[in-house]
């Protein structure tokens, strides 16, 4: 189907699809309009408005980054609010009509709760859902704001509360995600079993590991994760009824030089080619079942290498791995309506 450029006027109107019968004419690039055919109905206002200026009246920028592939629109809310509702998330999450990514992360003004923190990180799946934490995007987020500030540490609060970022080495940013934890209490199961050893009744996640690491994560160790089917699984272990507020799903394998192989169904986003809190939930789970001892460990995901450390001593995990931007944009304003 041929698409057909309304006449430029202001720098230039909205491209508009016609029906094969209906390319534009010569005439009407000349602005012609008796030979014009359009739909009956008007467009509304601000479709009507040049491009431009309807991208200048939303002033809202953003910033495409991500963490080994796991994706991230990241929009400076510091000065210019942005609270997103769950339409409008997905709508900018979604890779056609969209932007495009795996989450929204915002970055807003510190919040009293954290002292001493920078900023704080809003997180939203594609879906909509906020989330408490994101361990790739905070490696972003970490990395954007050392460079504004031109420091080597930076403190960021989130929702499962402040995270301490700093500079690795080249372009590595190494983040302590906080305390992971396997009780039943802080993974908010919907009722009592043991965390070590649940069963949803759906293999491989018969006798899997329940991980919190800020988000809730389910961990099946496995003799092949590249042989699960995940993309089965993984929707119907993320609404499992154990977990009121869904939940990640990971499997992950040991390689034969003792690194993990880890694949991830995200709650809310779907297979993603990697996730940093998973990440830490596996090398946690992993070494809790003593498949691996426990020491700083490479995992491999779909996107890349993390490099984690589950702390003795006080059960935090340290994560280390790359950050990359891509581009920045406006939004349209027609994408918040
Ligand atoms: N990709 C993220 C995890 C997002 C977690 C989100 N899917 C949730 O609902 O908890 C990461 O790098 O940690």
């Amino acid at each position: 189907m041929p698409l057909g450029l309304l006449p430029p006027s202001e720098g230039g109107w909205e491209i508009r699809a016609w029906g094969s019968c209906q390319t534009p004419s010569e005439s009407r690039l000349n602005g012609d309009r008796s030979k014009m055919r359009t739909s009956d109905r008007p467009l509304p206002a601000f479709r009507r408005r040049p491009i431009t200026r309807a991208m200048e009246q939303s002033g809202l920028t953003f910033r495409k980054m991500h963490g080994l592939g796991n994706d991230f629109v990241v929009v400076d809310a510091r000065t210019r609010p942005f609270d997103p509702t769950p339409a409008q998330a997905r709508r900018l999450a979604d890779r056609r009509v969209g932007v495009g990514c795996d989450q929204i992360i915002t970055i807003e003004p510190p919040r009293p709760e954290h002292p001493g923190s920078t900023a704080f990180m809003g997180i939203r799946n594609a879906d909509g859902g906020t989330v408490e934490a994101c361990g790739n995007a905070t490696r972003c987020v970490a990395r954007l704001l050392m460079d504004e500030a031109g420091t080597d540490r930076v403190v960021l609060g989130t929702l499962a509360g402040p995270l301490i970022a700093e500079r690795a080495d080249g372009d590595s940013v190494r983040v302590d995600m906080g305390r992971a934890s396997t009780d039943a209490a802080v993974l908010d199961l919907s009722h009592p079993c043991d965390p070590l050893h649940l069963d949803l009744r759906l293999p491989p996640f018969n006798d899997a590991v329940g991980v919190s690491v800020g988000n809730p994560h389910v961990v099946a160790l496995v003799p092949d994760a590249e042989s699960v089917d995940l993309r089965g699984t993984g929707p119907i272990i993320e609404h499992h009824d154990l977990f009121p507020d869904r939940v990640n799903a990971e499997v992950v394998s040991v390689r034969p030089d003792g690194s993990l192989r880890m694949r991830v169904w995200e709650r809310g986003a779907g297979i993603t080619r990697a996730c940093g809190t998973g990440a830490c939930a596996v090398v946690v789970a992993a070494v809790i079942r003593g498949a691996i001892p426990r020491q700083p460990t490479t995992v491999m995901l779909d996107g890349g290498p993390l490099r984690i450390d589950w702390r003795a001593g006080d059960d935090h995990v340290l994560m280390t791995g790359p950050v990359a931007t891509v581009f920045t944009g406006t939004l349209h304003e027609s994408l918040l309506s």
